[in-house]
């Protein structure tokens, strides 16, 4: 069984406060009803867990409100220590650049290659991407795109879109990563291939929530389970 870190370990830019913050959270969109309610939980830094429950209990609307794609209707939510809630929307960029996110659509850009599209986070971060080009050929090569290096996105199966969108949100090493069902698209094999890589990412400091309904995924790691049942949190200290 692969053991994630879950240990409290702080990264260059650590202040005070877990990277994560739930405080009795509520969310509606728009004026519909709550599809989130009372939810409290911490996401130490450097931990690693899972988010699991069925479709529609909310695992896509909680990553939103980490992602800072949506507001809270109630409670708070903090990143790093910092209330989300008085953050400026200038400010609202150079958080999400800390943040890796893997989205159940992929969002990849369909006009740039499988190269250019993991290279994106670093171009927007100002690095060179030249000096990385070996770090970013040897994570395609492990997500096994290696043969699709030059692809467009369009010319990809399911599969091999969803592998370089985990490649783009793990290349700069983000001191969160959230992913909404990572391993959906892919055979048992390359699932467990993927979790080594989001295993070692948070060994290298990251704080990880994975949202999946794969059990045996979820069982083949070491880690604490949140568990969502329409819209409300019930902790369970490992799957059952
Ligand atoms: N943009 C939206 N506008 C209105 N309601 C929404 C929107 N997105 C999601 N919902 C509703 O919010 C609830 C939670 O949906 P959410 O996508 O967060 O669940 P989920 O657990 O991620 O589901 P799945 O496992 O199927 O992806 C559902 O009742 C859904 O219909």
């Amino acid at each position: 069984m692969d053991q994630p870190s879950n240990a409290s370990n702080p990264t260059d830019e650590a202040g005070p406060g877990p990277a994560v913050h739930f405080d009795n959270v509520g969310m509606r969109y728009g004026r519909g009803p709550e599809v989130l309610s009372d939810i409290s939980f911490d996401l130490p830094r450097g931990s690693f867990q899972f988010l699991t429950g069925p479709s529609g209990a909310g695992k896509t609307s909680l990553l939103r409100l980490i992602y800072l794609a949506e507001r809270p209707s109630r409670g708070l939510v903090s990143l790093f220590g910092e209330d989300t809630s008085v953050m400026e929307r200038g400010a609202l960029p150079a958080f999400r650049r800390r943040i890796g996110v893997i989205f159940q659509d992929f969002r990849l850009l369909q006009h740039l290659s499988v190269f250019d599209n993991v290279a994106l986070p670093l171009r927007v971060a100002g690095q060179n991407v030249r000096q990385y080009g070996e770090d970013i050929v040897e994570l395609l090569n492990w997500v096994g795109l290696g043969h699709r290096i030059d692809a467009l996105p369009p010319t990809l199966s399911g599969g091999e879109q969803q592998r370089a969108a985990i490649a783009r949100a793990v290349v700069s090493r983000p001191e969160i990563l959230i992913a909404d069902e990572p391993t959906g698209n892919v055979d048992p094999d390359m699932a467990r291939r993927l979790l080594r890589l989001f295993v070692e990412l948070n060994r290298l400091g990251t704080t990880v929530l994975i949202a999946s309904h794969d059990i045996a995924l979820i069982r083949s790691v070491n880690a604490p389970v949140l568990e969502l049942a329409e819209g409300r949190l019930n902790r369970r200290a490992r799957s059952a």
